[in-house]
Protein backbone atom coordinates (compact mmCIF):
# COMPACT_ATOMS: atom_id res chain seq x y z
CA UNK A 1 0.00 0.00 0.00
CA UNK A 2 1.69 3.10 -0.66
CA UNK A 3 2.45 5.67 1.50
CA UNK A 4 0.23 8.91 0.65
CA UNK A 5 0.96 12.84 1.42
CA UNK A 6 0.03 13.99 4.90
CA UNK A 7 -3.57 13.62 5.95
CA UNK A 8 -4.78 17.30 5.96
CA UNK A 9 -7.60 16.69 8.43
CA UNK A 10 -5.22 15.77 10.68
CA UNK A 11 -2.25 18.21 9.94
CA UNK A 12 -3.36 21.53 8.64
CA UNK A 13 -2.12 21.81 4.93
CA UNK A 14 -0.28 25.31 6.09
CA UNK A 15 1.97 23.06 8.22
CA UNK A 16 5.44 21.67 8.28
CA UNK A 17 7.78 21.58 5.33
CA UNK A 18 6.41 21.84 1.72
CA UNK A 19 7.47 18.40 0.25
CA UNK A 20 5.18 18.45 -3.30
CA UNK A 21 1.68 17.69 -2.49
CA UNK A 22 2.83 16.96 1.30
CA UNK A 23 4.03 13.38 -0.56
CA UNK A 24 6.40 11.34 1.53
CA UNK A 25 10.10 12.25 0.68
CA UNK A 26 12.02 9.62 -1.20
CA UNK A 27 14.28 8.33 1.64
CA UNK A 28 11.29 8.09 3.58
CA UNK A 29 9.53 5.54 1.11
CA UNK A 30 12.81 3.83 -0.09
CA UNK A 31 11.56 3.85 -3.94
CA UNK A 32 9.14 5.01 -5.73
CA UNK A 33 7.07 4.64 -8.84
CA UNK A 34 6.93 7.93 -9.51
CA UNK A 35 9.33 10.80 -8.58
CA UNK A 36 8.91 14.30 -8.14
CA UNK A 37 12.21 16.40 -8.54
CA UNK A 38 12.75 20.15 -8.51
CA UNK A 39 16.14 21.17 -10.64
CA UNK A 40 16.58 24.81 -9.02
CA UNK A 41 18.71 25.98 -12.19
CA UNK A 42 18.40 29.31 -14.67
CA UNK A 43 21.52 29.86 -15.85
CA UNK A 44 20.33 29.16 -19.58
CA UNK A 45 17.45 31.91 -19.36
CA UNK A 46 18.29 34.47 -22.58
CA UNK A 47 15.88 37.62 -20.26
CA UNK A 48 14.59 37.43 -17.18
CA UNK A 49 16.64 35.27 -14.15
CA UNK A 50 14.73 33.70 -11.44
CA UNK A 51 13.99 30.37 -12.12
CA UNK A 52 16.06 28.63 -10.00
CA UNK A 53 13.72 29.66 -6.78
CA UNK A 54 10.55 27.66 -9.65
CA UNK A 55 10.85 24.17 -7.55
CA UNK A 56 10.82 25.80 -4.12
CA UNK A 57 7.47 28.05 -4.79
CA UNK A 58 5.99 24.77 -6.88
CA UNK A 59 6.49 22.78 -3.79
CA UNK A 60 4.52 25.67 -1.36
CA UNK A 61 1.88 25.92 -3.55
CA UNK A 62 0.89 22.56 -4.13
CA UNK A 63 -0.01 22.28 -0.37
CA UNK A 64 -4.03 22.49 -0.96
CA UNK A 65 -3.72 19.65 -4.01
CA UNK A 66 -5.83 16.90 -3.00
CA UNK A 67 -5.73 12.84 -3.70
CA UNK A 68 -8.35 12.63 -5.50
CA UNK A 69 -9.00 13.77 -9.61
CA UNK A 70 -12.17 13.44 -10.76
CA UNK A 71 -11.14 14.57 -13.98
CA UNK A 72 -9.67 11.01 -14.63
CA UNK A 73 -11.66 8.86 -11.92
CA UNK A 74 -7.86 8.50 -10.00
CA UNK A 75 -6.24 8.80 -6.77
CA UNK A 76 -2.94 8.91 -7.91
CA UNK A 77 -0.79 8.59 -4.93
CA UNK A 78 -3.22 5.62 -3.90
CA UNK A 79 -2.53 3.78 -7.25
CA UNK A 80 1.12 4.24 -7.22
CA UNK A 81 3.90 5.06 -4.67
CA UNK A 82 4.56 8.82 -5.03
CA UNK A 83 7.85 10.68 -3.78
CA UNK A 84 8.91 14.05 -3.45
CA UNK A 85 12.87 13.22 -4.54
CA UNK A 86 13.80 16.83 -3.67
CA UNK A 87 16.43 18.99 -5.43
CA UNK A 88 19.10 18.03 -8.12
CA UNK A 89 22.17 20.34 -7.18
CA UNK A 90 23.81 21.70 -10.02
CA UNK A 91 26.32 24.29 -10.85
CA UNK A 92 24.76 27.67 -11.13
CA UNK A 93 28.32 28.83 -13.22
CA UNK A 94 28.91 26.11 -15.28
CA UNK A 95 25.85 25.15 -17.68
CA UNK A 96 27.51 22.49 -19.00
CA UNK A 97 28.32 21.01 -16.28
CA UNK A 98 24.99 21.28 -14.70
CA UNK A 99 23.56 19.20 -17.97
CA UNK A 100 25.54 16.87 -16.82
CA UNK A 101 24.84 16.50 -13.48
CA UNK A 102 20.95 16.47 -14.32
CA UNK A 103 21.42 13.48 -16.40
CA UNK A 104 23.77 11.93 -14.56
CA UNK A 105 20.70 12.24 -11.57
CA UNK A 106 18.27 11.91 -13.41
CA UNK A 107 19.73 8.43 -14.77
CA UNK A 108 20.22 7.55 -10.82
CA UNK A 109 17.09 8.58 -10.08
CA UNK A 110 14.89 5.93 -12.92
CA UNK A 111 17.52 3.40 -12.21
CA UNK A 112 14.66 1.21 -10.65
CA UNK A 113 12.13 2.11 -13.30
CA UNK A 114 10.62 4.97 -11.63
CA UNK A 115 9.32 7.96 -13.76
CA UNK A 116 9.83 11.66 -13.08
CA UNK A 117 7.87 14.85 -13.03
CA UNK A 118 10.91 17.52 -12.68
CA UNK A 119 9.98 20.90 -11.97
CA UNK A 120 12.46 23.57 -13.53
CA UNK A 121 14.67 25.33 -13.50
CA UNK A 122 14.94 27.02 -16.91
CA UNK A 123 13.90 24.96 -19.86
CA UNK A 124 17.45 23.99 -20.56
CA UNK A 125 17.14 21.03 -18.08
CA UNK A 126 14.57 19.38 -20.50
CA UNK A 127 17.78 18.33 -23.10
CA UNK A 128 19.62 16.00 -20.01
CA UNK A 129 15.86 14.96 -19.08
CA UNK A 130 15.33 13.37 -22.26
CA UNK A 131 18.83 11.95 -22.87
CA UNK A 132 17.73 10.13 -19.54
CA UNK A 133 14.84 9.11 -20.29
CA UNK A 134 15.66 7.96 -23.93
CA UNK A 135 18.15 6.25 -22.79
CA UNK A 136 15.63 3.73 -20.89
CA UNK A 137 12.75 4.02 -23.48
CA UNK A 138 14.36 4.28 -27.26
CA UNK A 139 13.42 7.45 -28.80
CA UNK A 140 10.76 9.52 -27.38
CA UNK A 141 7.66 11.36 -28.84
CA UNK A 142 7.68 14.63 -27.34
CA UNK A 143 4.72 17.26 -27.26
CA UNK A 144 6.40 20.25 -26.10
CA UNK A 145 3.75 22.74 -24.38
CA UNK A 146 5.20 26.30 -24.85
CA UNK A 147 5.00 29.86 -26.11
CA UNK A 148 8.52 29.57 -27.63
CA UNK A 149 9.69 26.47 -30.29
CA UNK A 150 12.51 26.56 -28.43
CA UNK A 151 14.63 24.86 -31.22
CA UNK A 152 16.85 27.96 -32.01
CA UNK A 153 20.35 26.76 -32.49
CA UNK A 154 22.62 29.23 -30.36
CA UNK A 155 22.67 32.06 -28.06
CA UNK A 156 25.69 34.30 -27.82
CA UNK A 157 27.47 30.84 -29.34
CA UNK A 158 26.14 28.97 -26.28
CA UNK A 159 24.57 25.96 -27.32
CA UNK A 160 23.12 24.56 -24.20
CA UNK A 161 20.59 27.65 -23.51
CA UNK A 162 16.73 27.10 -22.76
CA UNK A 163 16.08 28.69 -26.07
CA UNK A 164 17.84 24.99 -27.59
CA UNK A 165 17.26 22.54 -26.04
CA UNK A 166 14.76 20.38 -28.86
CA UNK A 167 17.43 21.42 -31.54
CA UNK A 168 19.90 19.60 -29.58
CA UNK A 169 17.79 16.49 -28.69
CA UNK A 170 17.16 15.95 -32.31
CA UNK A 171 21.04 16.10 -33.34
CA UNK A 172 21.58 13.74 -30.58
CA UNK A 173 18.74 11.69 -31.98
CA UNK A 174 16.87 11.33 -28.79
CA UNK A 175 13.49 12.02 -30.05
CA UNK A 176 11.28 10.21 -32.58
CA UNK A 177 10.96 12.60 -35.44
CA UNK A 178 8.16 11.06 -36.93
CA UNK A 179 6.23 12.23 -33.44
CA UNK A 180 6.91 15.80 -32.17
CA UNK A 181 4.65 18.53 -31.52
CA UNK A 182 4.77 21.81 -30.14
CA UNK A 183 1.16 23.23 -28.44
CA UNK A 184 0.34 26.91 -27.62
CA UNK A 185 3.19 28.43 -30.07
CA UNK A 186 3.09 32.31 -30.45
CA UNK A 187 4.53 35.24 -30.27
CA UNK A 188 7.09 36.70 -32.41
CA UNK A 189 10.33 35.16 -33.91
CA UNK A 190 13.91 36.33 -35.10
CA UNK A 191 12.65 35.47 -39.11
CA UNK A 192 10.66 32.86 -41.04
CA UNK A 193 13.17 30.95 -41.14
CA UNK A 194 12.50 30.06 -37.64
CA UNK A 195 9.86 27.89 -38.29
CA UNK A 196 11.27 26.12 -41.56
CA UNK A 197 14.22 25.06 -39.41
CA UNK A 198 12.04 23.67 -36.62
CA UNK A 199 9.75 22.09 -39.71
CA UNK A 200 12.94 20.38 -40.89
CA UNK A 201 13.54 18.87 -37.68
CA UNK A 202 10.59 17.10 -37.68
CA UNK A 203 8.07 19.43 -35.12
CA UNK A 204 4.68 19.59 -35.67
CA UNK A 205 2.98 23.24 -34.87
CA UNK A 206 -0.57 23.97 -33.40
CA UNK A 207 -0.62 27.59 -31.99
CA UNK A 208 -2.10 28.90 -29.31
CA UNK A 209 -4.62 30.43 -31.56
CA UNK A 210 -5.13 27.06 -33.00
CA UNK A 211 -6.14 25.35 -29.98
CA UNK A 212 -8.50 28.18 -29.36
CA UNK A 213 -10.09 28.13 -33.10
CA UNK A 214 -10.46 24.26 -33.25
CA UNK A 215 -11.24 23.40 -29.57
CA UNK A 216 -9.53 21.01 -27.01
CA UNK A 217 -10.92 17.61 -28.23
CA UNK A 218 -10.37 18.44 -31.91
CA UNK A 219 -6.92 19.40 -30.41
CA UNK A 220 -6.37 16.20 -28.23
CA UNK A 221 -7.37 14.16 -31.57
CA UNK A 222 -4.79 15.59 -33.54
CA UNK A 223 -1.66 15.40 -30.75
CA UNK A 224 -3.04 11.63 -30.25
CA UNK A 225 -2.71 10.66 -33.85
CA UNK A 226 0.83 11.60 -34.02
CA UNK A 227 2.05 10.33 -30.65
CA UNK A 228 0.31 6.89 -31.27
CA UNK A 229 1.47 4.53 -28.86
CA UNK A 230 4.68 5.53 -28.85
CA UNK A 231 7.01 6.53 -25.42
CA UNK A 232 6.05 10.21 -24.76
CA UNK A 233 7.46 12.58 -22.38
CA UNK A 234 5.70 15.86 -22.05
CA UNK A 235 7.60 19.18 -21.63
CA UNK A 236 5.67 22.17 -19.44
CA UNK A 237 6.91 25.68 -20.46
CA UNK A 238 4.71 27.66 -18.06
CA UNK A 239 5.26 30.15 -20.39
CA UNK A 240 2.20 28.25 -22.26
CA UNK A 241 -0.46 30.02 -20.64
CA UNK A 242 -0.83 33.59 -21.27
CA UNK A 243 0.53 36.03 -18.66
CA UNK A 244 -2.95 36.25 -16.95
CA UNK A 245 -2.54 32.67 -15.80
CA UNK A 246 1.21 32.76 -15.60
CA UNK A 247 2.88 36.20 -14.79
CA UNK A 248 5.59 34.72 -13.16
CA UNK A 249 7.83 33.59 -15.56
CA UNK A 250 11.24 34.86 -17.88
CA UNK A 251 10.00 35.18 -21.19
CA UNK A 252 6.14 36.15 -21.59
CA UNK A 253 4.44 36.45 -24.63
CA UNK A 254 1.03 37.72 -25.13
CA UNK A 255 -1.95 35.66 -26.40
CA UNK A 256 -1.79 32.11 -24.45
CA UNK A 257 -3.78 29.50 -23.57
CA UNK A 258 -6.17 29.84 -20.25
CA UNK A 259 -4.72 27.15 -17.22
CA UNK A 260 -8.39 25.15 -18.17
CA UNK A 261 -7.28 24.96 -21.71
CA UNK A 262 -3.62 22.98 -20.47
CA UNK A 263 -5.11 21.17 -17.67
CA UNK A 264 -8.10 19.37 -20.27
CA UNK A 265 -5.58 19.04 -23.16
CA UNK A 266 -3.53 17.16 -20.64
CA UNK A 267 -6.40 15.11 -19.42
CA UNK A 268 -7.07 14.01 -23.06
CA UNK A 269 -3.74 12.58 -22.97
CA UNK A 270 -5.01 9.54 -20.64
CA UNK A 271 -3.99 6.65 -21.41
CA UNK A 272 -0.62 7.42 -23.39
CA UNK A 273 2.57 5.74 -22.60
CA UNK A 274 4.31 8.78 -20.79
CA UNK A 275 7.45 7.75 -19.74
CA UNK A 276 8.78 11.18 -18.07
CA UNK A 277 7.22 15.26 -17.19
CA UNK A 278 8.56 18.10 -16.92
CA UNK A 279 6.98 22.04 -15.59
CA UNK A 280 9.58 24.73 -16.29
CA UNK A 281 10.17 28.26 -16.65
CA UNK A 282 8.19 29.05 -13.14
CA UNK A 283 10.02 32.39 -11.91
CA UNK A 284 8.59 33.36 -8.83
CA UNK A 285 9.81 37.18 -8.53
CA UNK A 286 7.01 38.07 -11.22
CA UNK A 287 4.46 36.46 -9.84
CA UNK A 288 1.50 37.91 -7.85
CA UNK A 289 -0.70 35.70 -5.51
CA UNK A 290 0.97 32.63 -6.42
CA UNK A 291 -1.03 32.27 -9.87
CA UNK A 292 1.56 30.88 -11.81
CA UNK A 293 3.50 28.53 -9.12
CA UNK A 294 -0.15 27.50 -8.26
CA UNK A 295 -0.91 26.62 -12.09
CA UNK A 296 2.21 24.91 -12.20
CA UNK A 297 1.51 22.90 -9.21
CA UNK A 298 -2.01 21.72 -10.90
CA UNK A 299 -0.28 20.96 -14.44
CA UNK A 300 2.53 18.82 -11.97
CA UNK A 301 -0.34 16.89 -10.60
CA UNK A 302 -2.01 16.37 -13.73
CA UNK A 303 0.97 14.37 -14.71
CA UNK A 304 1.52 12.53 -12.16
CA UNK A 305 -2.50 11.60 -12.60
CA UNK A 306 -1.55 10.63 -16.22
CA UNK A 307 1.75 8.74 -15.43
CA UNK A 308 -0.19 6.94 -12.56
CA UNK A 309 -3.08 6.39 -15.22
CA UNK A 310 -0.86 3.29 -17.07
CA UNK A 311 2.33 1.87 -15.86
N1 LIG B 1 12.29 28.61 -23.21
C1 LIG B 1 11.81 29.78 -23.00
N2 LIG B 1 10.99 30.02 -22.02
N3 LIG B 1 12.13 30.84 -23.75
C2 LIG B 1 12.99 30.81 -24.89
C3 LIG B 1 13.08 32.20 -25.40
C4 LIG B 1 14.25 32.39 -26.26
C5 LIG B 1 14.48 33.84 -26.72
O1 LIG B 1 14.95 34.63 -25.91
O2 LIG B 1 14.19 34.15 -27.87
ZN1 LIG C 1 8.79 29.43 -23.41
ZN1 LIG D 1 10.65 26.88 -23.25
Amino acid sequence: MPRGPVDSSRVPRFAGPATFARLPRLDEVGRADIAVVGVPFDTGVSYRPGARFGPAAVREASRLLRPYHPGLDISPFSARQAADAGDIACNPFDIGQAVETIEEAADALTADGARLVTVGGDHTIALPLLRAAARRHGPLALLHFDAHLDTWDTYFGAEYTHGTPFRRAVEEGILDTEALGHVGTRGPLYGKSDLDDDKRLGFGVVTSADVMRRGIDETVDALRQRIGDRPLYVSVDIDVLDPAHAPGTGTPEAGGMTSRELLEILRGLAGCRLVGADVVEVAPAYDHAEITSIAASHVAYDLISLLAFRE
